[in-house]
């Protein structure tokens, strides 16, 4: 097939060696990339014409096979969909067996409701092989993201984490990613950067914990929220981009605080309303319990079923009760 000739970027028509380097330092240097970008920003990224652009874009999009499917189609794309195991049977069994590619999944709940334990958790998981509940191949090891907004993360933790699947620590951290994002627009541009690191890397799972701290902090109280929710919005866009073209999962967490006040509906609300709300995945809500115990529960996800899963944090990770 000749769409399968498409192999770089100098391979789509009209993108010579200039216009090649122009795209390349405007962040697309992907097919990929170039495939989720809008005319608009590509004509003004390479200085090239709004129909010149379309046409690259269309022939990056048929070289990835971005088309119409038939329902019978994705159905079977979706059978193929890996999943990485949470460590904890029960919490898989919620989630249908485990965290999704192609899928954003947030995490939200109080503070130690275990959100920033299970990205940890995840980060390790992701590199067992598929067999085993992770995306390893025979000849690709399936790296993480981790991007932290708070300074929570702990290479401690991932060692314990390591160490209980038999694997090497050191190994295992060499093939986590780590960033500290600094406020939100570094967030956001750390994001645009991925395009380029996650196809070279073999990177599939990206985690961005919290997803929201940098944005309530530096926008503040109702008259902010139109202008938060609508970069939050962008980034989030980014982010599902991401999870689509490249088949990796993406993992966000949100802090909502408990409010003892409600008596009807739920206690627990996110700050300044549920600004994930119309985000495309699927939604966990924490909850401590007794000692080290959590429940989960799965919010508005039609597609799984409802209910409850408990699970424990231990020193070695995030297991269930009975193990
Ligand atoms: N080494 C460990 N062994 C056992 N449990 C641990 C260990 N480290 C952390 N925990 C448990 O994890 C909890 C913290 O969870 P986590 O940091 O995931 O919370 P969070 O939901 O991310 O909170 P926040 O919103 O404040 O970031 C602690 O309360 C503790 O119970």
């Amino acid at each position: 097939m000749a769409k399968q000739e498409i192999k770089s970027i100098t391979d789509l028509p009209g993108v010579g060696p200039a216009t090649a380097n122009k795209l390349i330092e405007a962040g697309y240097a992907t097919i990929e990339a170039i495939a989720v970008a809008t005319p608009q920003e590509l004509s003004a990224a390479a200085g090239i014409p709004l129909t010149a652009a379309q046409r690259i874009i269309k022939a990056a999009r048929e070289a990835l096979d971005i088309r119409f499917k038939t329902a019978l189609e994705v159905k079977k794309e979706r059978m193929q969909t890996r999943k990485i195991t949470t460590g904890s049977r029960n919490l898989d069994d919620l989630l249908g067996g485990g965290i999704e590619t192609k899928t954003i999944t947030e995490f939200f709940g109080e503070f130690g409701s275990g959100k920033t334990q299970i990205c940890h958790q995840l980060a390790v998981n992701v590199q067992l092989p598929i067999e085993k509940g992770g995306l390893s191949t025979q000849d690709r090891v399936a790296k993480a993201v981790y991007i932290d907004t708070e300074g929570t993360f702990r290479w401690e933790r991932l060692e314990n984490m390591a160490k209980r699947w038999g694997l090497d620590p050191d190994e295992v951290m060499s093939n986590i990613f780590y960033i500290r994002a600094i406020n939100s627009d570094h967030q956001m541009a750390i994001v645009d950067e991925l395009f380029n690191i996650v196809p070279k890397e073999n990177i599939k799972l990206v985690i961005v914990d919290s997803v929201t701290s940098h944005f309530r902090a530096e926008y503040p109280g109702r008259e902010n929220l139109a202008a938060r929710q609508q970069k939050l919005n962008r980034h989030l866009h980014q982010l599902a981009k991401l999870a689509e073209v490249y088949d990796l999962a993406v993992v966000i967490t949100n802090q909502v605080m408990a409010r003892p006040d409600v008596f009807y509906g739920d206690p627990t609300q996110a700050v300044g309303g549920h600004v994930l709300y119309h985000a495309p995945g699927v939604r966990v809500q924490l909850r401590k319990s007794r000692g080290n115990k959590r429940i989960a529960r799965i919010v508005d996800a039609p597609h799984l079923p409802e209910g409850e899963a408990v699970f424990v944090i231990t020193d070695y990770g995030i297991a269930d009760p009975e193990d």
